[in-house]
């Protein structure tokens, strides 16, 4: 390859890797990769500057606006941080700083540098008036509802002697007991759980709905501010004052003299910070005279008066005892590593101590699948390389080949039956799992539907939990969703059960004593009023989510009709494809399903919507897609939506090119009615719509 194309080829990739980051909030690859790429990249745009493109990655921040929120201009530019990963740079940073300020004596702020995303926040008057994201570091996008969430940002300070309009900086985050409860959510709810806490922050101060990003657990620690009259001479007088206006700045920052100072405070933080409660990457390093930060001034991305330096993943040795196998909600089995440090290698127990690992002790590991098992040729009793990175969850990353001849080592057999049920494993094509196909009696299958029925967005029994169920399942009362209906309060009371948890040891006891029966019982019976496209979701069936759940429920209105629905009627409701067709087929299909179903209908769930249901008028209709907009002399909205499903047509919510009628009131807006006409949509008046009815108005 050429220079040229060298450098054309890193810029895809990293513009691939930043837009995964930025916009979809998954590292594709651990940052330590990423960066290295990055200073790959640096190093060859410098070797051969005729290839130094201005829109290079190396000249801007890497963050980017959405389409979803306003869009707003940044009042100073919100600029990313040089960042390195060793203290020779650290050092050659200070010699920099040194010669930039000629000899004049100077001080560090060293701060820790919180893993998450970067907000800005406006203030005006004393109150909270705009949150917006970092963006592409001269716009970025307005969350305002969303940051106005965090507990411990204020929304008015009150205190006298602040400038009229002033911005703070800080990052947002989502400590650690907030990202393992919403993973386990999505877990229930068949979701993607995130892979660290970053990319939950990042994708939850981006939610649509700024309730469910105020469920998420978000906080924010301050480490800037600025307006145009600055009161201060130093960063550190800044952050004293943020302090007592009541902001919540980020604890454990120092201000240092010498680089010496800054490097020991470097190495005091490397395990300390293990024991935060929310993840940290590194340490910003910053000059704190405002004056000098403006002598030294900015590159195009980066200010030139400060630096990051990231901590590496740390990267242990430890042994492969045994692999025990975890089967899933879903019926996936996973196969898991645990380990034991090399100098507990002939420890005669099976039961495993661990290996300590950034600040915690690590005893099992996740091995992901057969797949996973073949790629790193892994075999019980190997010496393996463990990583915990900013993910929680640690990882096996690779072999140390070079130990496996001096241990007795064993192949790893993955099971052919399920270890919980013994029911023979399946491994759908094109899937990488194998799973076990006993979903109606698999313990862990049943305890994990159960939980997803109960979820507040299905039937919201709020009074139940993971631990309750547990003992419900445990006593043999509860083996269905359907059976929680016929529990009495003579069944529950008294019950009791201590849980261990295995990792922490610790104990946790629960025992049904007469408050909580009668609230356990209030639950159920509340849930009994859940709206019909709850009672679909809490099904549980494969690929139907709460979203697509309230579209075959808005279709089909009962669920008699759903019942008996075919593939062509399935396929027909918008946006429901075969993959989900075939699902719900297969669902229906079976007999314990139907009878489960029928036994919640006795119990009094509501399995329809209430909407009228549609006395069919015609067939004139038939085949044709509606978008009704605006207002009408002769029908209500409503009415009007009737009256072409009673026809046999077919009503969409948007405008697209496979739509074949815009139904066009009056005062209808005027950008969807140039949508349409582009598309070539057929567009009619109230009058054309009656005559193509057949002329039958109200
Ligand atoms: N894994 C991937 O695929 C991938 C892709 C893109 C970017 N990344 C990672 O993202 C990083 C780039 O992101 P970035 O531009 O946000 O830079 P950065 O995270 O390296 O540093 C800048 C940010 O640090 C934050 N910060 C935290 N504490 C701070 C403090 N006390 N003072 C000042 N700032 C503080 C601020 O939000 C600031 O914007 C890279 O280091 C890379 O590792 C990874
Ligand atoms: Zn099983």
């Amino acid at each position: 390859m050429s220079p040229e194309q060298q450098i054309l080829a890193l810029i895809e990739k990293i513009e691939q890797y930043n837009q995964l980051y930025y916009q979809e909030h998954v590292s594709a690859i651990p940052d330590f990769e990423f960066d290295q790429l990055l200073a790959q990249l640096k190093e060859l745009e410098a070797q051969y500057p005729a290839y130094n493109f201005p829109d290079s990655p190396t000249h801007r921040v890497g963050g980017s606006i959405t389409k979803n929120f306003n869009t707003v201009q940044h009042r100073y530019p919100m600029l990313s941080l040089d960042n390195t990963y060793n203290e020779a740079e650290i050092r050659s940073f200070d010699e920099r700083v040194r010669k930039g300020l000629n000899g004049e004596p100077f001080e560090y702020i060293c701060e820790l540098k919180f893993d998450g995303i970067s907000l800005s926040f406006t203030y005006e008057e004393g109150l909270l008036v705009r949150g917006v994201t970092r963006g592409d570091g001269t716009k970025g996008d307005e969350i305002t509802q969303n940051v106005k969430t965090i507990r411990s940002l204020p929304l008015k300070v009150k205190k006298g002697g602040i400038p009229e309009i002033f911005e703070v900086r800080g990052e947002g985050f989502m400590p650690y007991s907030s990202f393992a409860k919403l993973n386990e959510q999505m877990d229930i709810l068949g979701e993607n759980p995130y892979a660290n806490p970053r990319n939950a922050a990042s994708g939850s101060f981006k939610l649509q709905d700024s309730a469910e990003a105020g469920r998420r657990g978000l906080d924010c620690y301050l480490y800037a501010f600025m307006s145009d009259e600055s009161p201060f001479a130093t960063h550190s007088e800044s952050l004293e004052a943020l302090q007592q206006w009541g902001f919540k700045v980020s604890p454990g920052w120092r201000k240092v003299q010498t680089i010496d100072e800054v490097i020991a405070y470097i190495h005091e933080w490397e395990t300390e910070r293990t024991k935060l409660p929310l993840a940290t990457d590194g340490i910003v390093i910053k000059v704190n005279s405002l004056e000098q930060q403006r002598t030294l001034g900015f590159t195009a991305k980066s200010p030139r008066w400060a630096i990051s330096f990231k901590y590496k993943a740390e990267n242990k040795p430890a042994v492969l005892r045994y692999v025990d196998y975890q089967v899933g909600r879903t019926g996936a089995v996973t196969p898991v590593a645990n380990l034991c440090d090399v100098s507990e290698r002939d420890w005669p127990y099976k039961k495993v101590k661990g290996v300590h690992l950034s600040g915690t002790r690590v005893k099992r590991a996740t091995l992901h699948n057969a797949n996973e098992l073949e790629r790193l040729e892994v075999r019980v009793g190997d010496t393996v390389f463990v990583e915990k990175s900013g993910e929680i969850i640690p990882k096996i990353t690779g072999v140390d080949f070079s130990q496996r001849d001096f241990y007795l080592t064993e192949a790893i057999e993955f099971p052919t039956n399920c270890p919980e049920c013994n029911t023979p494993l399946v491994r759908k094509e094109g899937e990488v799992a194998f799973v076990c196909p006993n979903d109606t009696a698999c313990p862990p299958q049943v305890k994990g539907r159960i939980e997803h029925f109960i979820h507040r967005k299905a039937m919201d029994i709020d009074s139940l939990g993971e631990g309750k169920i547990q003992l419900l399942y445990d006593v043999g009362l509860v083996r269905s969703p359907a059976d929680l209906y016929a529990l009495t309060g003579e069944q529950l009371l008294g019950l009791e059960k201590s849980i261990l948890n295995e990792d922490t040891g610790k104990v946790k006891k629960i025992s049904f004593r007469e408050k909580t029966v009668a609230n356990i019982l209030k639950g159920i019976d509340r849930s009994k009023s859940v709206p019909f496209r709850q009672v679909l979701f809490a099904l549980g069936i494969r690929f139907v989510g709460a979203t697509v759940a309230e579209k075959l429920s808005s279709y089909f209105k009962t669920m008699d009709a759903l019942m008996v629905a075919d593939f062509d009627q399935l396929i027909a409701v918008p946006e429901i494809g075969e993959r989900i067709a075939n699902s719900v087929l297969e669902y229906f299909a079976n007999p314990d399903n139907q009878a489960m179903i029928s036994r919640l209908r006795h119990a009094g769930l509501q399995m329809e919507t209430g909407d009228v249901v549609v006395e069919m008028e015609g067939d004139s209709l038939a085949g044709s897609t509606f978008v009704i907009s605006g207002v009408f002399q002769n029908f209500e909205r409503e009415v009007l939506k009737t009256k072409i499903e009673a026809n046999g047509g077919k009503v969409l919510s948007g405008v697209s090119g496979k739509l074949n009628y815009l139904v066009a009131g009056a005062n209808m807006g005027p950008a969807k009615l140039e949508k349409a006409r582009k598309l070539g949509v057929t567009i009619l008046s109230e009058e054309e719509f009656i005559t193509l009815l057949g002329g039958q108005a109200e």
